[in-house]
């Protein structure tokens, strides 16, 4: 559903019809109001959207960064290897472009769209989760007692405490994320909870992937950036430190630079020792780290995650199943309804009503349209599958289908009914214009 909604050009009456070759925009969060700038984005302002593409009809998510000039490039080098990079914890970058629809000069970062998202700094810290907002945040004057601000954490992570494994199933997403990212010689270099988006299944995936290369390239091209990845790399790690302490204390103020020891601390004493040394590992920043050399802090736990993983698997093998048992049905029926009672086909008014479709009309009958001995429609889900399903397979049993006006009874097997729509479906297809079925797979009339 998320992905059918469109934007209403009066509410939005700045937005381009077309943007290279999407359409449809649509922003994924409130616009800033009349004359409100959007927010900062590594110095520039930035806003999302989702759009179409306008070939492929596929949803997708566009990044712009407003007011930017590529003027170099070499930059570009980056995006190429952030689109062959994909895995199941990173949003996919599709490409990159610079546009001038929005009236300015905007670069655009395509990216896979996944509805129904949000941030995790949304999911777990967002302002309205009691115990979240701190009475000093408005007031950076204000000095805050270290009484305070401890309090303040142990209050939170006694209140608020996220489970354990779900905070090491986070760890083992994100590491597998940035072990696929640094071992293709890239940094994600936005390791934070507003850009790691989730889902409603825990699912996270880092966004905002390649933005940093391109525009931090520009605004200091005379860096060489190659040769700052691995540095990039370190400071990944440190991110993702300093996240799981966020997390752990259920608070962004925990890794205030101030407030590191109180949370660690805290953390030891709400989790397992192996959580704590995790982070102080991560936050070793001295220390030369490898995400390698996080698995096996994960250890075990890995194989709960696999195995929770192989039984969502199953159950959606599950549901798939029935899927495409319900598909196999749906296609019989939209055949029995292209054929019954069709108004005229080949300027004969009576085809849908002599020979074969007389039978399937009245097979339609048999199915849909029984009554009980009252006279009162027979509403049986059950029946009207299992004839389907013998149509389908064409079945030898024998039905008897009764004419309308109840004179003539005609006995035939479900093999004669489906040679009968068979024939029948095969004369229409032959002579459409489009020999295409439903599915879009060409039909070979048989
Ligand atoms: N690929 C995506 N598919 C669907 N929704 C996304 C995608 N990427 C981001 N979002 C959603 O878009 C919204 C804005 O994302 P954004 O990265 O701008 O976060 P933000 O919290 O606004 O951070 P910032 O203030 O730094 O821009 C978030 O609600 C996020 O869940």
């Amino acid at each position: 559903m998320l992905t059918l909604l469109q934007a209403d050009p009066t509410q939005f009456p700045d937005l381009p019809a077309e943007v290279d070759s999407y359409h449809e925009l649509f922003p994924v969060e409130a616009m800033p109001s009349a004359g409100g700038l959007h927010k900062p984005h590594m110095g520039y302002q930035a806003s999302m959207y989702k759009a179409t593409h306008i070939k492929t009809g596929i949803h997708y998510c566009l990044r712009r960064i407003h007011g930017f000039r590529l003027s170099n490039t070499k930059c570009m080098a980056f995006v190429e290897l952030w689109k062959k990079l994909s895995h199941s914890n990173i949003v996919q970058l599709k490409e990159v472009f610079t546009t001038k629809a929005f009236g300015d000069n905007s670069m655009i970062f395509v990216y896979d769209y996944h509805p129904g998202c949000e941030t995790l700094l949304s999911r777990h810290f967002s302002p309205d989760q009691s115990g979240y907002s701190d009475p000093f945040i408005n007031d950076t004057s204000t000095p805050r007692p270290y009484s305070y601000q401890k309090n303040n954490l142990l209050r939170h992570t006694q209140n608020n405490k996220l489970p354990e494994p779900l905070i090491w199933n986070y760890i083992i997403q994100l590491t597998s994320a940035l072990r696929v990212i640094h071992s293709s010689a890239l940094a994600c270099r936005s390791l934070d909870p507003t850009k790691i988006i989730i889902n409603s299944r825990n699912r996270l995936r880092l966004s905002c992937l390649g933005v940093m290369d391109v525009v931090m390239h520009e605004t200091n091209s005379t860096i060489n950036h190659v040769t700052l990845i691995q540095h990039y790399q370190q400071e990944d790690l440190t991110s993702l430190g300093k996240l799981v302490l966020a997390l752990a204390c259920k608070s962004t103020v925990a890794v205030q630079r101030e407030n590191m020891s109180t949370a660690l601390d805290l953390v030891g004493r709400t989790y397992t020792p192996d959580l704590r040394n995790l982070i102080m590992y991560l936050l070793a920043s001295q220390q030369r780290r490898s995400v390698t050399d996080l698995m096996p802090m994960i250890g075990a736990r890995f194989y709960t995650q696999l195995d929770l993983l192989h039984q969502h698997a199953d159950s959606l093998d599950d549901e798939l199943s029935k899927e495409v048992q319900n598909g196999r049905l749906f296609r019989l029926m939209v055949k029995l309804s292209m054929i019954n009672e069709r108004p005229d086909f080949n300027m004969e008014s009576t085809w849908s009503e002599t020979g074969d479709r007389y039978m399937l009309k009245l097979f339609r009958d048999y199915v849909f349209h029984q009554v009980n001995e009252d006279g009162n429609p027979w509403l049986d889900m059950a029946h009207v599958v299992q004839c389907l399903n013998k149509l389908d397979v064409g079945t030898p049993e024998k039905i008897s289908l009764i004419s309308r006006d109840e004179q003539s009874v005609l006995v035939v097997s479900y093999a004669e009914l489906k040679h009968c729509l068979e024939q029948s479906f095969g004369e229409l297809a032959n002579s459409s214009m489009l020999h295409h079925d439903l599915s879009g797979t060409t039909i070979v009339p048989e």
